[in-house]
């Protein structure tokens, strides 16, 4: 595992982020597709258009950030590329499964399996320490305790929070808080990590060291990370960046970190 820069609650000060560790193929393989994805709700006598025929893809070790108006789909497109949503038309893959395909069962499989969630507020149990939290996780999911103890320990590492690994929540700083939640998310060794405001609560130091940490844990675990964000401040961090508009998602444009080409 590679070594945590961190040392405790440390923060960063500067944009671009330090991405020297990011080497990403230029054709990753695709680990989320949408394509040609509509999602509707009903809205009084007719429907509403959140999603209008939207495609993506996002390959493996790819960091997408994706912005836009309060109420333009993006919270829509991370429920649907979480398959806990299903559009009325269009193909949601994920790690080359079409959702559609599967069962109710199958999804719910392919969800533990293969996506990690981020929201903007950690939900860490207030009783737990941060290695109980990635435990239980782990446990939840269904691994084997040992091992789950010792990726625990990795991830910690990873995120910098060795020291803090028997701290319980109201020990941590908020960026503390939220780096277990990342190490949390990433403890099932999904292909997908969905993103949603994961700095809202945050001061800006601290949401940089998170969009930064998030950055390189999606090139050294090869994940494929959908980042929503208001603040554009942190889109240099991210690979690339597109905008959603009344339901409709503009083509990835590149950030100029130099490191990568879109997919
Ligand atoms: N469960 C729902 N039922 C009906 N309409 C919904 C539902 N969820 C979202 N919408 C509507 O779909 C549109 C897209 O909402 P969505 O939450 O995806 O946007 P957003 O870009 O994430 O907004 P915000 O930045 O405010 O969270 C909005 O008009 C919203 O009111």
């Amino acid at each position: 595992m590679p070594t945590s820069p961190f040392t405790s609650d440390q923060t960063a000060s500067a944009v671009p982020s330090d991405t020297s560790s990011r080497t990403v193929p230029a054709h990753a393989p695709t680990a989320l597709e949408l394509d040609g994805v509509t999602l509707t709700y009903p809205d009084g006598a007719g429907t509403l258009t959140a999603l209008d025929e939207v495609s993506l893809r996002v390959g493996a070790g790819q960091m997408l950030a994706l912005v836009g108006p309060s109420g333009s789909g993006k919270s829509s497109l991370l429920a649907v590329a979480a398959t806990l949503v299903q559009p009325q038309h269009g193909v949601v893959s994920i790690a080359g499964r079409d959702a559609a395909q599967l069962s109710r069962r199958g999804r719910d499989r392919l969800r533990r399996d293969e996506i990690g969630m981020i929201f903007q507020q950690p939900n860490l149990l207030p009783s737990l320490t941060s290695r109980e939290q990635l435990i239980i996780a782990e446990d939840m999911r269904g691994g084997a305790r040992r091992s789950a103890a010792a990726r625990a320990d990795a991830l910690l590492e990873e995120v910098g929070l060795t020291d803090a690994a028997g701290r319980r929540p109201h020990e941590l700083s908020g960026g503390m808080r939220q780096r277990v939640n990342i190490a949390r998310a990433l403890i099932g060794s999904p292909s997908v990590l969905l993103v949603d405001e994961p700095t809202a609560a945050l001061d800006h130091d601290r949401s940089l060291t998170v969009v930064q940490l998030l950055a390189r844990l999606t090139a050294e675990h090869q994940v494929a990370t959908v980042m929503v964000t208001h603040d554009t401040e942190y889109v240099p961090v991210a690979d690339a960046v597109a905008t959603m508009r009344d339901g409709a998602l503009s083509r990835p444009e590149p950030t100029d970190t130099g490191k990568t080409s879109w997919n």
